[in-house]
This record gives structure tokens, sequence and C-alpha cells, in this order.
């Protein structure tokens, strides 16, 4: 669990960050939204120590990071996993060298135990093994983040720190990567951090969402309440982004009551919510048996 405690960041006379009060679970997909400038980059870096903040506490499972000294930052420091937007891979090395990078530098195991552990997180992200030994420039954009996301696994963070994880990616790509960080943050229990401006990640992984507005936590929730949402400038936020296609999509649903075949499920089921009707005629309003109430039929 990581708990941010009215954190606070000026730069200069500038505040970024005016007082931000958090709480990242574990084994959650915890998302952070909002419009270019509100803060998110900014209170990311101030949770893994790229930049101090002006007051406030980061939380470790209890231990304030901020007021740690060098050597226990290092512990912490080890604990966390990044995945870079872009992916972040050296490009002069292999797929197999560049996740054998971190075990290289914090490890002292002998080659072939590395050599296995490396075998084993490319095989959790279903890369195959014909490519371990391809140059990044050799592999498509979404095996590249595959690789970026074993690296990040690599050494077993507690914390998994993910920024624009779908940058570059088509929308089905980006699902699959999408569920691939959803299934590893459960199985190995790591509080996740995502940065994202992706609304299908919302509505599909999005446990816990924090919407930034200037520099300030405007509102948290799940991809259940954010359709439901009645504030109005996460409503602005949601409308003047990528999420207007759905928008869009919706009152096609409403006009024609067909639903797109791309759709993905979890914007199906909000919608089927927000709507109060059975889309899809599987029985139920939402996700079958979890959310929402019986469909009148
Ligand atoms: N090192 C810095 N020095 C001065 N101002 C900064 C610095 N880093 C960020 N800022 C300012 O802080 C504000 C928040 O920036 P931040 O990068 O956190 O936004 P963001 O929400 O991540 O935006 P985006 O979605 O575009 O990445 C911006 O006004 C930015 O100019």
């Amino acid at each position: 669990m990581i708990e941010i405690k009215n954190l606070k960041k000026s730069f200069d006379d500038k505040a970024v960050l005016k007082g931000v009060d958090v709480t990242f679970d574990d084994g959650k997909c915890n998302l952070i939204i909002g419009s270019s400038g509100s803060g998110k980059t900014v209170l990311m870096k101030c949770m893994v120590g790229l930049i101090k903040p002006t007051s406030g506490g980061v939380l470790y499972d209890g231990d304030d990071f901020v007021s740690m000294n060098d050597v226990e930052k290092k512990t912490i420091r080890e604990k966390i996993g990044m995945l870079f937007q872009g992916g972040a891979l050296f490009d002069s090395q292999t797929v197999e060298q560049n996740v054998m990078f971190p075990l290289d530098m914090f490890t002292n195991d002998k080659y072939a135990k590395k050599k296995n552990r490396v075998k084993q997180v490319l095989e959790r992200v279903q890369l195959k093994e014909e490519s371990y030994h391809k140059f990044p420039s050799e592999i498509s954009g979404g095996m590249q983040k595959r690789v970026a996301l074993a690296r990040a696994i690599v050494l077993n963070p507690k914390y998994l720190f993910c920024d624009e994880p779908n940058s570059g990616l088509d929308p089905q790509t980006s699902l699959v990567i999408d569920k691939l960080i959803q299934e590893i943050t459960q199985e190995y229990n790591i509080t996740t951090i995502i940065n994202t401006h992706d609304m299908n990640s919302v509505m599909e992984i999005g446990d816990h969402i924090t919407y930034m507005h200037q520099g300030e936590k405007e509102w948290e929730g799940n991809n259940k309440e954010i359709i439901l949402s009645e504030n109005q400038k996460l409503n602005d936020f949601i409308f003047a982004s990528e999420f207007l296609k759905d928008a869009k999509r919706m009152r096609t649903i409403q006009e024609t009551g067909e639903i797109p075949k791309d759709m993905p499920a979890g914007v199906k089921d909000a919608i089927e919510e927000k709507l109060n009707v059975d889309l899809d005629g599987d029985g139920h309003i939402g996700s079958p048996g979890k959310n929402g109430p019986p469909s009148k039929e």
C-alpha cells in the first residue's frame, strides 16, 4: 500500500501539487488521470523520489519515503519496478539482455540463475523464445511493451509504476497490455500505479481512479463509479478526451440499439449501467453477477 499525505510541490512560487491525499492499495490497478499539466507526472515523480516534495508524505507500507535517508530510500527503490513511456529499451541490446539488465545491476546471482529468471518473466509476458535474441527494432511495438514489462517485474517488485503504458499502441494491443498488467498486479499482489490518458484502460482495469485537476485530487472512485459520477469537472474531462468516441457510441446505441463489435466489455457494462438497460441481452445490467441491478425482463 502507498499512502500520499497532504503532498505539496511548488516550483518557485508556482504550486503544482496543492495538498494531495490518496491511498493506493495492493493488488489493484490504480490509475491517475487528468488533463495535461494537472500534476500527474509530478505526483508520480514525487512518489519514486525523482522530485523532492515541498511538504507532505509518501508512505510505502507505513514508512515515509520523503523523510528517509539515502540507504533507507535504496531499500524502497529496490522494490519498485518502472515501465517508462515508450518502453525505454536499450536499442543495442537483445530482448534477453534488456531484461537481464536489472539483475546484473542489483544482484550477484550466477549467470545461469539470471538466465532462468529472465526466461521465467519473458514466458509470463507471453513472449516466444524465438524473440529472445532479437533487438528491439526487430520486434513489434506490442512486443517491445511486453519486454519492458518483463524488465519492470524481473526483480519481483512490490510496487509497479507505469507511465502511459499504451502510448503508441493500437487499441487492441493496448487492451492486451492492460490485461497483462492487471493479471500480474493481482497475481503478485503488487501496488500498481498507472499514469494514463487512455479511457479504454480506465474502463477495463480501473480498480481505483484518481482524477487530478489543477494540482488537486478532484475525484476518486472505480471504473463503474466514474460513468455515474456527477462531478462536473470530471465529466468535462471525460467528454473532452478520447472518451468522446465512447460517448458518441453511447448515442449510437441509444439511437440504433446496436453495440459496436469492438467495444471493450468494461465500457459496455458501464454504458448498460448508465442507461439502465441490458444491451447485450445477457440477462444483466452491467457485468454478470457483480454490478448493477438485475435486468427488468
Ligand atoms: N521541473 C519543473 N520545473 C518547473 N515546473 C514544472 C517542472 N515539472 C513540471 N512542472 C510544471 O508542473 C505542472 C504539472 O506538470 P505535470 O508534468 O505533472 O503534468 P501532467 O499532468 O503529467 O501532464 P501531461 O499529461 O501532459 O504529462 C505543469 O504546469 C508543468 O509545467
